[in-house]
């Protein structure tokens, strides 16, 4: 499944985003430090369920009607403060919790009301900016710090004749968590000494740089959008590369709560609500004064973080696999009863591989069960699709 994980200084409200995207009971506080262990849990994408071109919806209980919800993996981990990387505030060892995320969602206090440690000041005094690039700071140098310390293999290695420097590097990261792949390409960008003696300090950080941001890419999370001044909204957007999503978290929270109890009509990622159920003037002030927020920002942003995350900054699309073409079902008749976030570029084989290693070595072809056509072997799936596949070990 994939990773995304939370990463901020102390009291950004990643907790309160977790809570709010998993529904799990997490500690929530304004003081620093209320995470220490990390919390892991599942939420998901949302994206146009298939079965929207189809009479009937599907009835899959993560399809509410026609909003597919795609399961992924929510990590909430302790906050992060300047210097992390050396160890303060325990900060490497949350940096190494980082290590399995696939992509991260750098929560940012976009009011200014909490400083670098994460205690509370006057909303306004922080520059949520200078949150933003420290955790990027924060990650490069962690991971900088790491080949530093294993440089000391790859120059040993290089006594042997058969050295290969391309080789010990890629060595060296893929324990890390990179792919040959993602290592090949830093490699074919950057210039460096055949010699690992001859590698500098700047060298190794140059490399850590280029992996960290192809590995672990990043979507801000402008939170408390709800209580930022305007002029803090305006530089995130405009001084940032543009993946910043606003958001209240808190909204958030208020509305699956409300959606919980019945009260509210509410999809994660919908713009607006409906009421539903009496309630107290409080709570439909509370309620109200919510929705102010999600005109503004186009809904409470926490689903639209998660979408960014893995649908843009991932480039992940969905498909469909399903074991009869024509209904669109499973062996045992449920329509449409897996969804599998696949990387652009993915082959018919390589969704029969997400399915099962066991379909993915006995695949003979697939169908595309719209048009009830075989579909060659080297078709880039796309969004959507609804796929048969064929293989010897049955499904
Ligand atoms: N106004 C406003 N407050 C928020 C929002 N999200 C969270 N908060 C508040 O911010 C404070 C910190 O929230 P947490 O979720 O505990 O923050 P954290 O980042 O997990 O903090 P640590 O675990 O200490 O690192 C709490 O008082 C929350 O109620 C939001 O969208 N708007
Ligand atoms: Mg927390």
């Amino acid at each position: 499944m994939i990773t995304v994980a939370l990463a901020g200084k102390p009291n950004a409200g990643k907790s309160t985003f977790y809570t709010a995207a998993t529904m799990a009971d997490v500690d929530v506080a304004n003081y620093p430090f209320t995470t220490i262990d990390a919390n892991r849990g599942v939420t998901h994408v949302r994206t146009r369920c298939p079965c929207l071109d189809r009479e009937t919806r599907c009835g899959n209980e993560n399809c509410r009607d026609g909003k597919r919800y795609v399961p992924i993996e929510l990590l909430d981990v302790a906050g992060l403060v300047p210097g992390a990387h050396e160890g303060r505030g325990l900060g490497n060892q949350f940096l190494d919790e980082l290590t399995n995320a696939d992509v991260i969602l750098n929560v940012v206090d976009a009011s200014g009301g909490t400083n670098a440690e994460g205690e509370p000041v006057p909303v306004g005094t922080r520059d949520p900016l200078e949150d933003v690039t420290f955790i990027e700071r924060e990650m490069d140098l962690w991971l900088a710090g790491i080949v530093d310390r294993n440089w000391e293999a790859v120059e040993r290695k290089s006594r042997s004749p058969e050295f290969d420097v391309d080789e010990a590097i890629t060595e060296l990261l893929t324990g890390f968590g990179a792919s040959e792949a993602d290592v090949a390409a830093v490699l074919r960008n950057v210039e460096y000494p055949e010699d690992p003696i001859a590698w500098e300090d700047e060298d190794r950080e140059r490399l850590a740089r280029r992996l960290r941001r192809r590995t672990k890419p990043i979507v801000v999370v402008a939170n408390k959008a709800d209580v930022a001044p305007p002029e803090n909204l305006e530089r995130l957007r405009t001084e940032t590369d543009g993946s910043v999503v606003f958001a209240t978290a808190d909204g958030e929270l208020a509305l699956r709560r409300a959606e919980e109890s019945g009260a509210i009509d509410y999809d994660p990622g919908d713009d607006d609500f409906e009421i539903r159920a009496d309630l107290t003037d409080a709570q439909r002030e509370g309620l109200e004064t919510v929705r102010e927020v999600m005109a503004k920002f186009d809904g409470t942003g926490v689903q639209t973080a998660l979408d960014a995350a893995v649908y843009d900054r991932l480039d992940r699309f969905t498909a469909y696999p399903v074991q009869d073409a024509s209904k669109w079902t499973d062996a045992r008749g449920n329509v449409l009863p897996d969804a599998v976030l696949l990387s652009r570029g993915s082959t018919p084989r390589d969704l029969a591989y997400a399915v099962h290693t066991d379909i993915g070595e006995g695949y003979l072809h697939a169908i595309d069960a719209r048009s009830n056509r075989r579909i060659g072997e080297d078709h880039e799936l796309s969004e959507g699709d609804v796929v048969k596949i064929v293989s010897t070990a049955g499904q």
